[in-house]
């Protein structure tokens, strides 16, 4: 019999849980939940997995800048392939302990409100207009916020999470879809030395980064006049810190061709007779949410 692949993500609950289960839905995948986003890294890192899976990206709060850096500065694991999938966050806590005279759960006994930064983010204008008096808390995952709150009961505490972490930590859903906005999308990522292909995938991307040989006027133009003249589109471009020095950056930029498409290696060569210097960070297909 051969062996399973593994992926590493997130603990069980959690939106990247939600989102595995969807990608490998139609696949027999071994999971293994890691407690913090560096130990999923580090698991396809160090060989224990043969992928792991990042959440990148969310419609709300943009990129996720540490999962970012760690992609870029910590790992040599090729991008295999994106997917989209909708985090929607609960309200969730001990219904008893915090029901007010009329019965109903009462806001005002939120004392603290546990979530994952990015589910914080995105549910902000609810917590101002509903918890305006709550402290809040960031922690490593939604379902570690869940667990807290489990784990501590008397003390008024919630968590923003998913329903499966509500039901199998046995609390309550105070209420349902407090996100902020209703198209709220993440962007996952499957990165590791194993390949992952999907042949009819509907769209390919290839991602890169460039770093500038040196600050100069127009130097990003003439990078993205390599693309604009040979009509390739990119779908995303950000700057982040080199770490060398302050106010050195490269350029993250996403492609909407795959790395063999006839003009794309021409465009990258351009680039690089400019003295920039390229890294592919992958190629690989991009997969449509076509609902649960
Ligand atoms: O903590 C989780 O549930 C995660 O999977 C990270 C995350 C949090 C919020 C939106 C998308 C991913």
């Amino acid at each position: 019999m051969s062996k399973l692949n593994s992926v590493a993500l997130l603990p069980m609950g959690t939106v990247s849980d939600e989102a595995v289960r969807y990608l490998f839905r139609n696949e027999d995948v071994e999971f293994v939940y890691c407690k913090m986003i560096s130990d999923v890294f580090q698991s396809t890192a160090k060989g224990v997995t043969d992928w792991s899976v990042i959440p990148i990206e969310n419609t709300i709060d943009g990129s996720v800048s540490l999962h970012m850096d760690w992609l870029v500065h910590e790992v040599d694991l090729p991008i295999r392939a994106e997917w989209v999938y909708p985090s929607i966050q609960n309200l969730i806590g001990s219904a008893t302990e915090l029901a007010g005279d009329n019965g109903e759960w009462d806001p005002g006994k939120i004392t603290k409100v546990m979530s994952h930064p990015v589910a914080m983010a995105q549910c902000l204008q609810f917590i101002r207009a509903t918890l305006p008096h709550a402290e809040l808390e960031t922690l490593s995952s939604t379902s570690e916020g869940v667990r807290m709150v489990k784990n501590n009961p008397g003390k008024g505490w919630a968590a923003l999470g998913t329903k499966i972490a509500a039901s199998e930590m046995e609390l309550d859903v105070l209420k349902s879809g407090v996100t902020d906005h209703d198209n709220n999308f993440t962007r996952f990522l499957l990165i590791g030395n194993m390949p992952y292909e999907k042949p009819d995938a509907p769209l390919r991307k290839t991602s890169i980064l460039i770093t500038l040989p040196e600050d100069y006027p127009g130097a990003l133009h003439q990078v993205l006049s390599a693309f604009a003249w040979r009509r390739i589109n990119l779908s995303k471009i950000e700057s982040r810190p080199t770490k060398k020095k302050l106010g050195n950056y490269y350029f993250y930029i996403d492609i909407e061709y795959a790395l063999d498409t006839v003009l794309l290696p021409a465009a990258i060569a351009e680039i690089e007779a400019i003295g920039c210097q390229v890294r592919l960070l992958g190629s690989y297909p991009s997969l449509p949410f076509e609902g649960k």
